[in-house]
Protein backbone atom coordinates (compact mmCIF):
# COMPACT_ATOMS: atom_id res chain seq x y z
CA UNK A 1 0.00 0.00 0.00
CA UNK A 2 1.31 3.39 -0.63
CA UNK A 3 1.33 5.98 1.76
CA UNK A 4 -0.43 8.82 0.81
CA UNK A 5 -0.83 12.17 2.70
CA UNK A 6 -3.12 14.60 2.17
CA UNK A 7 -2.53 18.31 3.05
CA UNK A 8 -5.67 20.16 2.36
CA UNK A 9 -5.94 24.22 2.10
CA UNK A 10 -6.53 26.89 0.23
CA UNK A 11 -3.53 27.69 -1.19
CA UNK A 12 -3.76 31.54 -2.11
CA UNK A 13 -1.29 31.19 -3.13
CA UNK A 14 0.77 27.87 -2.15
CA UNK A 15 4.25 29.56 -0.70
CA UNK A 16 7.58 27.98 0.14
CA UNK A 17 6.40 26.86 3.98
CA UNK A 18 3.76 24.77 2.33
CA UNK A 19 6.39 23.03 -0.18
CA UNK A 20 9.37 22.72 3.15
CA UNK A 21 6.38 21.61 5.18
CA UNK A 22 5.70 19.01 3.37
CA UNK A 23 9.33 17.69 2.25
CA UNK A 24 10.08 17.58 6.24
CA UNK A 25 7.22 15.73 6.10
CA UNK A 26 7.71 13.17 4.05
CA UNK A 27 11.08 12.53 6.09
CA UNK A 28 9.88 12.87 9.36
CA UNK A 29 6.82 10.19 8.43
CA UNK A 30 8.06 7.87 5.86
CA UNK A 31 5.21 8.93 3.42
CA UNK A 32 5.42 7.99 0.03
CA UNK A 33 3.61 10.85 -1.33
CA UNK A 34 2.16 14.32 0.10
CA UNK A 35 -1.27 15.43 -2.26
CA UNK A 36 -2.04 19.18 -1.59
CA UNK A 37 -5.57 19.05 -1.79
CA UNK A 38 -6.66 22.40 -3.42
CA UNK A 39 -10.15 23.29 -1.31
CA UNK A 40 -12.71 24.91 -3.13
CA UNK A 41 -14.43 25.74 -0.08
CA UNK A 42 -13.68 25.20 3.65
CA UNK A 43 -16.51 24.30 5.43
CA UNK A 44 -15.47 26.66 8.68
CA UNK A 45 -14.00 29.50 6.65
CA UNK A 46 -15.82 32.32 4.63
CA UNK A 47 -12.51 33.61 2.79
CA UNK A 48 -12.67 37.11 1.22
CA UNK A 49 -10.32 37.45 -1.68
CA UNK A 50 -10.20 34.02 -2.63
CA UNK A 51 -8.55 33.53 -6.12
CA UNK A 52 -10.82 30.89 -8.42
CA UNK A 53 -9.91 27.24 -7.75
CA UNK A 54 -8.41 26.90 -11.14
CA UNK A 55 -5.74 29.65 -10.64
CA UNK A 56 -4.50 28.57 -7.34
CA UNK A 57 -4.77 24.88 -8.43
CA UNK A 58 -1.90 25.33 -11.63
CA UNK A 59 -0.20 27.95 -9.75
CA UNK A 60 -0.09 24.96 -6.95
CA UNK A 61 0.90 22.70 -9.70
CA UNK A 62 3.62 24.56 -11.35
CA UNK A 63 5.18 25.36 -7.74
CA UNK A 64 5.06 21.54 -7.30
CA UNK A 65 7.03 20.81 -10.48
CA UNK A 66 10.32 18.76 -9.91
CA UNK A 67 8.81 17.63 -6.84
CA UNK A 68 8.27 13.65 -7.64
CA UNK A 69 6.79 13.19 -4.23
CA UNK A 70 4.66 16.03 -3.85
CA UNK A 71 1.30 16.56 -6.18
CA UNK A 72 -1.21 19.23 -6.60
CA UNK A 73 -4.74 18.01 -6.33
CA UNK A 74 -8.48 18.76 -8.24
CA UNK A 75 -9.92 16.03 -6.40
CA UNK A 76 -12.29 18.78 -4.37
CA UNK A 77 -13.42 20.49 -7.26
CA UNK A 78 -16.01 17.39 -8.73
CA UNK A 79 -17.05 16.53 -4.95
CA UNK A 80 -20.12 18.40 -3.61
CA UNK A 81 -19.89 21.77 -1.71
CA UNK A 82 -18.60 22.91 1.12
CA UNK A 83 -15.27 20.82 1.23
CA UNK A 84 -15.68 18.01 4.10
CA UNK A 85 -12.15 16.26 4.56
CA UNK A 86 -14.13 12.96 5.53
CA UNK A 87 -16.36 13.13 2.30
CA UNK A 88 -12.97 13.58 0.17
CA UNK A 89 -10.91 10.80 2.28
CA UNK A 90 -14.35 8.19 1.92
CA UNK A 91 -14.18 9.17 -2.20
CA UNK A 92 -10.20 8.73 -2.04
CA UNK A 93 -10.20 5.13 -0.45
CA UNK A 94 -12.81 3.97 -2.86
CA UNK A 95 -11.07 5.65 -5.97
CA UNK A 96 -7.34 4.51 -4.76
CA UNK A 97 -7.62 0.87 -2.92
CA UNK A 98 -3.95 0.67 -3.34
CA UNK A 99 -3.17 3.82 -1.01
CA UNK A 100 -3.19 4.43 2.63
CA UNK A 101 -4.57 7.76 3.36
CA UNK A 102 -3.11 10.19 6.09
CA UNK A 103 -4.70 12.81 7.24
CA UNK A 104 -2.06 16.22 7.66
CA UNK A 105 -3.38 18.61 9.68
CA UNK A 106 -1.61 22.17 11.69
CA UNK A 107 -1.71 22.53 15.33
CA UNK A 108 -4.40 25.26 14.76
CA UNK A 109 -6.93 22.96 12.93
CA UNK A 110 -6.53 19.99 15.28
CA UNK A 111 -7.75 22.44 18.43
CA UNK A 112 -11.24 22.92 16.10
CA UNK A 113 -11.31 19.16 14.39
CA UNK A 114 -13.98 18.40 17.53
CA UNK A 115 -15.75 21.06 15.24
CA UNK A 116 -15.33 18.94 11.76
CA UNK A 117 -18.02 16.81 10.30
CA UNK A 118 -17.78 13.21 11.33
CA UNK A 119 -14.48 13.71 12.89
CA UNK A 120 -15.04 10.52 15.17
CA UNK A 121 -15.14 8.56 11.37
CA UNK A 122 -11.64 10.61 10.28
CA UNK A 123 -10.01 9.10 13.74
CA UNK A 124 -11.72 5.98 13.35
CA UNK A 125 -10.58 5.20 9.69
CA UNK A 126 -7.55 7.25 9.00
CA UNK A 127 -4.01 7.98 10.68
CA UNK A 128 -3.72 11.59 11.25
CA UNK A 129 -0.01 13.70 11.68
CA UNK A 130 -0.28 16.70 13.41
CA UNK A 131 2.58 19.52 12.27
CA UNK A 132 3.14 22.17 14.96
CA UNK A 133 2.08 26.03 14.20
CA UNK A 134 2.65 29.04 16.50
CA UNK A 135 0.42 29.37 19.16
CA UNK A 136 -1.13 26.52 19.06
CA UNK A 137 0.32 23.73 21.60
CA UNK A 138 -0.84 20.55 21.72
CA UNK A 139 -0.11 18.12 24.43
CA UNK A 140 1.05 14.82 22.85
CA UNK A 141 -0.26 12.41 26.02
CA UNK A 142 -3.92 13.48 25.07
CA UNK A 143 -3.37 12.00 21.55
CA UNK A 144 -6.01 9.54 20.62
CA UNK A 145 -5.04 6.50 18.42
CA UNK A 146 -3.73 6.71 15.24
CA UNK A 147 -2.87 10.75 15.66
CA UNK A 148 1.32 11.39 16.05
CA UNK A 149 2.69 14.99 16.29
CA UNK A 150 5.13 15.51 13.80
CA UNK A 151 8.20 17.21 14.91
CA UNK A 152 8.65 20.08 11.96
CA UNK A 153 10.29 23.71 12.16
CA UNK A 154 8.05 26.24 12.49
CA UNK A 155 8.09 28.19 8.80
CA UNK A 156 7.16 31.65 9.29
CA UNK A 157 5.22 32.12 5.79
CA UNK A 158 1.95 33.28 4.97
CA UNK A 159 -0.34 33.42 1.91
CA UNK A 160 -1.71 36.44 3.63
CA UNK A 161 1.19 37.93 4.24
CA UNK A 162 2.43 37.18 0.22
CA UNK A 163 -1.27 38.81 -0.86
CA UNK A 164 -0.70 41.65 1.24
CA UNK A 165 2.93 42.31 -0.10
CA UNK A 166 2.23 41.79 -3.73
CA UNK A 167 -0.85 44.50 -2.88
CA UNK A 168 1.81 47.10 -1.42
CA UNK A 169 4.14 45.85 -3.99
CA UNK A 170 6.70 44.52 -1.91
CA UNK A 171 8.95 41.46 -2.49
CA UNK A 172 7.67 38.16 -2.65
CA UNK A 173 11.53 36.88 -3.09
CA UNK A 174 11.76 33.73 -1.10
CA UNK A 175 8.30 33.61 0.03
CA UNK A 176 7.28 31.08 -3.25
CA UNK A 177 9.11 29.09 -6.08
CA UNK A 178 10.89 31.86 -8.27
CA UNK A 179 8.54 29.77 -11.15
CA UNK A 180 5.04 30.93 -9.89
CA UNK A 181 6.69 34.40 -8.67
CA UNK A 182 5.28 36.15 -11.80
CA UNK A 183 1.70 34.68 -11.78
CA UNK A 184 1.45 35.61 -8.14
CA UNK A 185 2.37 39.40 -8.75
CA UNK A 186 -0.35 39.27 -11.67
CA UNK A 187 -3.26 37.80 -9.84
CA UNK A 188 -2.92 39.05 -6.57
CA UNK A 189 -1.65 42.34 -7.66
CA UNK A 190 0.01 45.04 -10.33
CA UNK A 191 2.56 42.95 -12.24
CA UNK A 192 6.36 44.37 -11.85
CA UNK A 193 9.60 42.64 -13.98
N1 LIG B 1 4.18 28.63 7.02
C1 LIG B 1 3.49 27.51 7.20
N2 LIG B 1 4.06 26.46 7.81
C2 LIG B 1 3.38 25.35 8.02
N3 LIG B 1 2.09 25.18 7.69
C3 LIG B 1 1.47 26.17 7.10
C4 LIG B 1 2.12 27.39 6.82
N4 LIG B 1 1.24 28.21 6.25
C5 LIG B 1 0.09 27.52 6.16
N5 LIG B 1 0.22 26.31 6.67
C6 LIG B 1 -0.78 25.26 6.78
O1 LIG B 1 -1.12 24.85 5.49
C7 LIG B 1 -2.53 24.61 5.40
C8 LIG B 1 -3.02 25.24 4.16
O2 LIG B 1 -2.61 26.57 4.19
P1 LIG B 1 -3.48 27.79 3.73
O3 LIG B 1 -3.75 27.65 2.29
O4 LIG B 1 -4.61 28.04 4.65
O5 LIG B 1 -2.31 28.87 3.87
P2 LIG B 1 -2.10 30.05 4.86
O6 LIG B 1 -0.75 30.58 4.53
O7 LIG B 1 -2.38 29.66 6.28
O8 LIG B 1 -3.25 30.98 4.28
P3 LIG B 1 -3.93 32.32 4.79
O9 LIG B 1 -2.81 33.21 5.25
O10 LIG B 1 -4.63 32.79 3.55
O11 LIG B 1 -4.88 31.92 5.91
C9 LIG B 1 -3.18 25.23 6.63
O12 LIG B 1 -3.93 24.24 7.28
C10 LIG B 1 -2.05 25.72 7.48
O13 LIG B 1 -2.11 25.11 8.77
O1 LIG C 1 -14.34 18.67 7.09
C1 LIG C 1 -14.47 19.68 7.81
O2 LIG C 1 -15.44 19.84 8.57
C2 LIG C 1 -13.40 20.75 7.73
C3 LIG C 1 -13.45 21.88 8.53
C4 LIG C 1 -12.44 22.83 8.42
C5 LIG C 1 -11.37 22.64 7.53
N1 LIG C 1 -11.37 21.52 6.76
C6 LIG C 1 -10.26 21.32 5.80
O3 LIG C 1 -9.01 21.58 6.39
C7 LIG C 1 -8.08 21.96 5.40
C8 LIG C 1 -7.26 23.15 5.87
O4 LIG C 1 -8.02 24.31 5.79
P1 LIG C 1 -7.33 25.76 5.91
O5 LIG C 1 -8.40 26.71 5.49
O6 LIG C 1 -6.90 25.89 7.32
O7 LIG C 1 -6.19 25.77 4.96
C9 LIG C 1 -8.90 22.19 4.13
O8 LIG C 1 -8.72 21.09 3.29
C10 LIG C 1 -10.32 22.27 4.64
O9 LIG C 1 -11.29 21.83 3.71
C11 LIG C 1 -12.32 20.58 6.85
Amino acid sequence: MQGTGIFGGSFNPIHNGHIALAKTLLNVTGLDEIWFMVSPQNPLKQQAGLLDDTTRLEMARTALTGEPQLAACDYEFYLTRPSYTWSTLQHLSHDYPDRRFTLIIGADNWKMFGRWYRHEDILRHHDVVIYPRHGSIVDQVELPAGVTLASTPLFDISSTEIRRRVTCGESIDGLVPDVIKQDVKRHYGISKT
